[in-house]
Order: C-alpha cells, then structure tokens, then sequence
C-alpha cells in the first residue's frame, strides 16, 4: 500500500557533490546544505569520511560539519567505510552514519577496495563503535539490479548482504540502482525476492536517473509500501566507481510526485528549486530536475 507519508533522504551534499570533476568551494557545499535544510528537508547526507585520494570532493567534510550551522530536527549524516572513517565522523559531531556494501562482486573491489565479506567484517567494528557512541547506522547496497563490472545481479545476491547488514544492526538498508538501469519491471522483480524476507519499514530506495527511470521505479518502490525515499537536488551526482552513471533522482521531481499524490514530505518546493539553481550556478551548469526547469523562469533578455 502507498505510504501517506514519506521520509525523504537528501543525498545531494555527498553522493551529487562526490563525482564533480572541478573542485568545491567549501561555502558554497555550507550554502546547499543550509539551503536544503531550510527547505524543510530533516535527513541531509552531508559528507563523507573517506580517502581523500579516492574521492578528493569530500576531503573537506570535517570542516563542513564543523562549520554546519545547525537546524533542529534536521539529522546531518555521512559515509564511513571503516573504523576510521567512523572515528574522523564522530570526532566531526555527525547525528548518524552510513556503511556502504555492494550486491557485486566488482564493484564492492573497485569502490572500497576489498571483497563483499570483507567490508561487512570491516563493518563489525564501526557498529560497536557507533552503539557505543550512541550514533544510528544506515546502510548501502550498491549495485542492486546491475554492475558495471560484473553485469546483471541475481536479487538472491542482494538479500543476501541486505540481512547481512541489518543482522549487523544497520537500522536500514538503502537499495542503490547505481547505474540507474533498473526499469519497473526489474524493481518489482528485486522486492518480490526482499520483501519475502524484509520488512518494508527496513528499506529505502535510491534510484539514479542515467536511463530516466528513476521516478518509474521510486512509483513502483512507493506502491510496496518502502517509506523512505533518497535523492538529490538539481539530479546531482554519480559514483566514481560506475562510469557514465547520472545523478541520482532529482528532489524536485519526487517531491512535484509526491505533492500530486497527497503524500506528506515537509518539504518546500519553491525553496528547493531555488537551492538547487543556486547550486547548479555554482557548478556553472543548468539544474537537471525537470521540475525545477519548468517552474524556473528563463533569464530575462
Ligand atoms: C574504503 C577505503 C578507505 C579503503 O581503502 P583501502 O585502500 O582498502 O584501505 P587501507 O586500510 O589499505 O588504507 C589505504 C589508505 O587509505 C587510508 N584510509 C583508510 N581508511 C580511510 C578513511 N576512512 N578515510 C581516509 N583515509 C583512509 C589509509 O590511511 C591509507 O592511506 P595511505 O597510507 O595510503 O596514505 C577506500 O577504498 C576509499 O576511500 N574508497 C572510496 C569509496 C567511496 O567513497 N565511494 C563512493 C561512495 S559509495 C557510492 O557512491 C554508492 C552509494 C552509497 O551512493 C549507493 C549507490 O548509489 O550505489
């Protein structure tokens, strides 16, 4: 059944920002961030504890959350991939983490260096840390449909590091179509096999938008009954571990769904836009959500 209420994850700040070949000004991520908050958006991935050499955009994340002007009730997020990552997030004051495994094989080497069971025992340690510390732990799966590496992924492969990682005490698992070529079809196919053995309030959907089915498959995600819903202003993003990959869903364009559904979000959409044309500007590039340009004005002249 269609939620009424859905839990929006605003991934802009990390996984929009993580992929950008030209560098970052440190006020301008402040401004998108403080941008998307106002808006009304409470759960902001705002960072991530990572090897710089890796994923050089985030390299600053320390001092964003330093610098974050606080809102209450909004929870400030990042990705840690390790125990140290964990320890650099929490001496930075994040509210929550997130871990970050994959369905394939490939991609779990190519990402984050090392094999599926590996990184889940690299977790064991960041999850006694982060209980201890009292943070909640969201998880990653990448790679749910298919790999850019080792191709179409069987959804048995998926629930299988889906309870993993929630056996882990991972609160929830975000469902990534990293190379967004999931179709409808094939997001109803994967919950058919997850829901047999999850429940729904421990999923999320993360959809990118490479192949413009996104919002197809957030619908089908919705009419599961899955809540929680990531995305990223202005379509930001991509990984840099799957080439040719787009952003992710664009904000604007599932919350322009969600108001004509009458599903509740709290979130401002005008206000949203306008984040994510100022954003947009600074990355010298036009907002990708299809809502957002329509409601923008063409420039004068
Ligand atoms: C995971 C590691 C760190 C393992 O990297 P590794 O090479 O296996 O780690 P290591 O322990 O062998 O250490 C190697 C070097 O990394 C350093 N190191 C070790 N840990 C850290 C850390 N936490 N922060 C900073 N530095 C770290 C460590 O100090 C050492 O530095 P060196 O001595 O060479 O100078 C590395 O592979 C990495 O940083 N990968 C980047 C992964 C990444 O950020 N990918 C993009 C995000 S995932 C994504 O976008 C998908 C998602 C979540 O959005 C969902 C979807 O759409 O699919």
């Amino acid at each position: 059944m269609i939620p009424k209420q859905v839990k929006i994850v605003e991934v802009g700040p990390r996984d929009g920002l993580q992929n950008e070949a030209t560098p970052i000004h440190h006020d301008d991520k402040l401004a998108l961030i403080d941008g998307l908050a106002d808006a009304g958006l409470r759960a902001i991935e705002a960072g991530s504890f990572v090897n710089p050499k890796w994923v050089p955009q985030m390299a600053g994340s320390g001092d964003v959350f330093a610098a974050l002007q606080r809102r209450p009730g909004v929870v400030y997020s990042a990705l840690t991939p390790n125990l140290r990552g964990f320890e650099q997030a929490l001496a930075a004051g994040v509210d929550e983490v997130a871990v970050f495994a994959a369905a394939s094989e490939g991609f779990s080497r190519k990402n984050i260096n090392c094999s599926v069971a590996e990184s889940l025992q690299r977790f064991e340690p960041v999850m006694v840390a982060a209980s201890a510390a009292g943070v909640p732990v969201r998880a990653y799966v990448s790679c749910v449909i298919a790999c850019p590496y080792d191709g179409r992924i069987d959804a048995s492969n998926v629930l299988n590091v889906t309870r993993a990682l929630l056996d882990l005490g991972c609160y929830e698992v975000s469902l990534g179509d990293t190379v967004g070529q999931a179709t409808p079809a094939d997001t109803r196919r994967l919950l058919d096999t997850l829901l047999s053995a999850v429940p729904v309030g421990q999923l999320a959907a993360h959809f990118h938008d490479t192949y413009g089915q996104a919002l197809a498959n957030t619908l089908v995600a919705l009419d599961y009954g899955i809540a929680t819903i990531d995305s990223s202003v202005a379509g930001l993003g991509g990984c840099p571990y799957a080439r040719g990959a787009s952003g992710n869903l664009a904000t604007e364009d599932l919350v322009y769904m969600l108001n004509g559904m009458d599903i509740e979000h709290g979130v401002n959409l005008d206000k949203l836009i306008a984040a994510g044309n100022r954003i947009s500007a600074a990355l010298g590039r036009r907002n990708q959500s299809k809502v957002a340009q329509a409601l923008t004005p063409p420039p004068a002249g």
